[in-house]
């Protein structure tokens, strides 16, 4: 019998419903009571959701993120918020968003910083360790979540994060050894597995992500110590790996005292032959089967082909279940009635991955005729997929098959295009210029969704929005700002909005996935030959441009984000689908140079979250990723001002990949780390001109004009004051015009008062 389970559900929602009740709940508008009741329903909803299955995870919903759950269960939080006022939910909070110094119950409290979770879109909340750290169990939320599954009579299987892999996304500000506090955390973990026990667990499943990356050997060794520790017959447990291949620590895996271990059949399929030599035959082996992280329908004939003899080696010893947690896909592709039927039928979401689990479990154990139907439907659509014409563009494909090198080519060096730019924009020294978003405000929220669903007519939207660009250039000037932008008013995404506009791609109307709290993306879905029908941005640049006599920058997502942030093919490379966005892209850049634009900046806040957990993989992504940078930027004059812009970054290690793209003004984010990212930069002797992030744009705090002024001068000791901008870090979507106006005012007063002391 294989047993089906899986690693983790999207919690957000299928309606986000999690979204609403926390936001309410901050602005004040409901109770924690009913927010914690709204996440109880939640958790009950997925597991009637997840009914099908031989086990559901619990402990994998959380109200802001898991990572910052493990956090709490460890006791770990941060000296700054311990004895605080208010439910621990409210410090829960105080350490996911930081809290202003205006807040009466606590007054100024700075968030923890975020980051991605390994490659995905997905941000957690980084623990924070020093050589004092202290840990102490609290395990009251996975005990009530298991609990309450336990009363609506779910098989629960609890999830948490391995000790090893929570160490390793924990950041020392001391420099601390981290796996020096493995000996006081170890006895924390063995004390909830017991609790865990107690409360009738059967089987942990415990998460060790890391065991795809490339460990050094002291991290290797402590994966044997740490669960011949964790081996004490309270619980079985399911050492949990995914995102990729074990490759060297395949052996490694296998051998640890678990009773389970899941793997990444789907990103992994050529080791698991290995995985089961290896493994010892009293283990359970959990096979990731259907992708976790994309959204086609699974070909379940050719996985059953694979699987079958795989099944009858282990019998009972074989679970399966999506390669990883489905926190990462939507919830139900049944709700996307405005998708044709076709292309609908091409797709799987959450829902649909579990009914794929089922189908293969139900052919596994009773025999393929057991299930006839759903493979013979399964069958039909990956093979109208393969064949389909909306998937292959002849014209597309010639298009790439003409791309040639001096297409990647500025016609002269960064050292002689800057002369012509600086006498075509005649800008001041320290020039100040914003990232691209202002804030999405609720008025324009409700304009595009009003449109979307037909009750405003598309020139009322348009007026609208001009009405919002209009707005936005007059606060800019007013502010004195040098480089102006429209504020991206009629984008609902950086993303999204240039997968509406191009052919070959799809867009759903929930497919909602968490990117971090209550802020969730729709990542288009790239199925078919890019081409970029019309001009996707030009009107809203132009008609900003007309009302500035500044220069205005044009504002686009480079090809790599639009791919990274995507749901893309599974049929072609994603060097091909990135070759394509580029020539999209730049045919956009040309015309907006055309439209008379003379700056225009390409976002790339994606470039680096798109490296291969592996670094021995990096120098080929990097190849491929830059190249399309250059495809999609660098067919302008040499008096067209290039930008790009980087957040969440760190670019030590991709210095030369950076200076590669040759843009001529980067800005990126760096005010977190008090301009220490800069150094890169400077040893690497970073020839074209910066723009260091000057504030945190997640924070509500205003930065004051001292402060900017002292991370700038901090950066003049690094980069040359003639190549440096002032800049926020990010853009300014999620802040209210009531943040943004005080923080660019101080902004523009630094930048004045560094002009004067030049
Ligand atoms: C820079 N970041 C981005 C990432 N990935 C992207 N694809 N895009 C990014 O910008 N990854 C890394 C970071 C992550 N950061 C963020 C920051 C902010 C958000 C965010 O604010 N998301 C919004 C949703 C944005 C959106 O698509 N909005 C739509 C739909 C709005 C909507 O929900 N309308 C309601 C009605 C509302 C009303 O007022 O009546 C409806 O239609 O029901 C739009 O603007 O049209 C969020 O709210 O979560 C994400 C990632
Ligand atoms: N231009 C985008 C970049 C975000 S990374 C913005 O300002 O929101
Ligand atoms: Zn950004």
């Amino acid at each position: 019998m294989a047993i089906t389970h899986n690693l983790g559900f999207p919690r957000i929602g299928a309606k986000r419903e999690l979204k609403f009740a926390l936001e309410s709940y901050w602005k004040g508008q409901s109770s924690l009571d009913a927010l914690k009741a709204a996440g109880a329903e939640l958790r009950q909803q997925h597991w009637t959701d997840q009914s099908q299955l031989d086990w559901s995870p619990v402990g994998d919903f959380a109200f802001y993120d898991q990572v910052l759950d493990m956090s709490f269960t460890l006791g770990n939080l941060p000296e700054r918020v311990r004895g605080l006022s208010g439910d621990s939910l409210d410090n829960y909070f105080r350490i996911a968003r930081g809290r202003s110094a205006a807040d009466e119950t606590c007054g100024g409290v700075q968030a923890s910083e975020m980051t991605k979770w390994f490659d995905t879109n997905y941000h957690y909340i980084v623990p924070e360790l020093s050589k004092s750290t202290v840990f102490s169990l609290d395990a009251s939320r996975l005990i009530d979540e298991f609990r309450q599954a336990r009363r609506l009579n779910v098989k629960a299987k609890p999830v948490i994060i391995g000790p090893l892999t929570y160490l390793w996304l924990g950041k020392t500000k001391d420099n601390s050894d981290k796996l020096a506090l493995l000996p006081r955390l170890l006895p924390i973990y063995v004390q909830l597995l017991a609790e865990l026990a107690i409360c009738g667990a059967e089987w942990v499943q415990i998460d060790e992500p890391i065991l795809v990356t490339e460990l050094e050997p002291i991290w290797q060794q402590a994966f044997v110590s740490t669960y011949s520790t964790l081996n004490t017959n309270h619980v079985k447990l399911l050492l949990a790996t995914y995102f990729g291949q074990l490759r060297e620590n395949l052996a490694l895996a296998c051998r640890l005292p678990v009773q389970g271990l899941h793997v990444d059949a789907f990103n992994a399929r050529d080791e698991i032959l290995d995985v089961i030599r290896k493994l010892p035959v009293d283990c359970v082996l959990s096979l990731g089967v259907v992708n976790g992280r994309n959204i086609w329908r699974a070909n379940l004939a050719a996985t059953l082909d694979w699987l079958e003899p795989i099944h009858e080696k282990l019998g009972n010893r074989l679970w399966l279940a999506p390669s990883c947690s489905l926190l990462h896909v939507p919830v139900d592709i049944t709700s996307e009635y405005k998708l044709d039927t076709e292309l609908r039928s091409w797709l799987s979401f959450a829902l649909q991955k579990l009914n794929e689990l089922s189908t293969l479990s139900a052919a596994l154990n009773n025999g393929r005729h057991f299930v006839e139907r759903e493979l013979r439907d399964n069958q039909m659509a990956i093979s109208a997929r393969k064949i389909s014409t909306r998937v292959h563009n002849p014209a597309v494909k010639e298009a790439l098959a003409r791309i040639n090198a001096n297409m990647e080519r500025r016609t002269s060096p960064y050292s002689e295009r800057t002369h012509k730019q600086r006498e075509q924009l005649q800008l001041p020294p320290y020039p100040t210029t914003t990232i691209g978003s202002f804030p999405q405000t609720e008025e324009i929220r409700r304009a595009r969704s009003l449109f979307k669903q037909g009750e405003l007519s598309e020139s009322s939207y348009n007026t609208a929005m001009r009405e919002q660009i209009a707005h936005s250039v007059r606060e800019q000037e007013s502010l004195g700002l040098d480089v102006l932008v429209h504020g991206e008013a009629e984008r609902n995404d950086m993303v999204e909005y240039f997968g509406e506009q191009l052919e070959g791609y799809a867009f759903s109307q929930f497919g909602w996935v968490q990117s971090y709290g209550s802020r969730c993306v729709k990542p288009p879905i790239m199925f078919g030959d890019i081409l970029r029908p019309k001009p996707m941005t030009v009107k809203w640049i132009q008609y900003a441009q007309s009302l500035t006599h500044r220069p205005m920058k044009g504002m686009l997502t480079g090809p790599v984000t639009i791919l990274n942030w995507s749901f893309v093919r599974d049929d072609q490379p994603r060097t091909v689908s990135c070759q394509q966005l580029a020539l999209a892209i730049r045919e956009e850049v040309l015309d907006l140079e055309s439209a008379g634009i003379r700056v225009i900046q390409i976002d790339e806040a994606a470039l680096r979250e798109g490296l291969p957990l592996r670094k021995a993989q990096w120098h080929e992504y990097l190849q491929w990723a830059i190249g399309a940078f250059r495809i999609a930027a660098n067919g302008v004059r040499d008096n067209t001002q290039i930008h790009t812009h980087m957040c969440y970054s760190e670019f030590n290690d991709i210095i030369a990949s950076i200076a590669d793209m040759d843009a001529d003004v980067i800005t990126i984010e760096t005010s977190r780390s008090d301009m220490e990212l800069l150094d890169a930069f400077d040893h690497f002797n970073y020839p074209n001109e910066i723009g260091p992030g000057v504030y945190d744009i997640h924070s509500p705090n205003i930065p004051t004009q001292e402060h900017i002024i002292h991370l700038m001068q901090k950066a003049a000791k690094r980069i040359p004051a003639q190549r440096l901008w002032v800049n926020p870090d990010c853009g300014l979507k999620t802040r209210t015009w009531s943040e943004v106006i005080p923080a660019l005012r101080n902004m523009v007063a630094a930048a004045h008062t560094l002009r004067s002391t030049m």
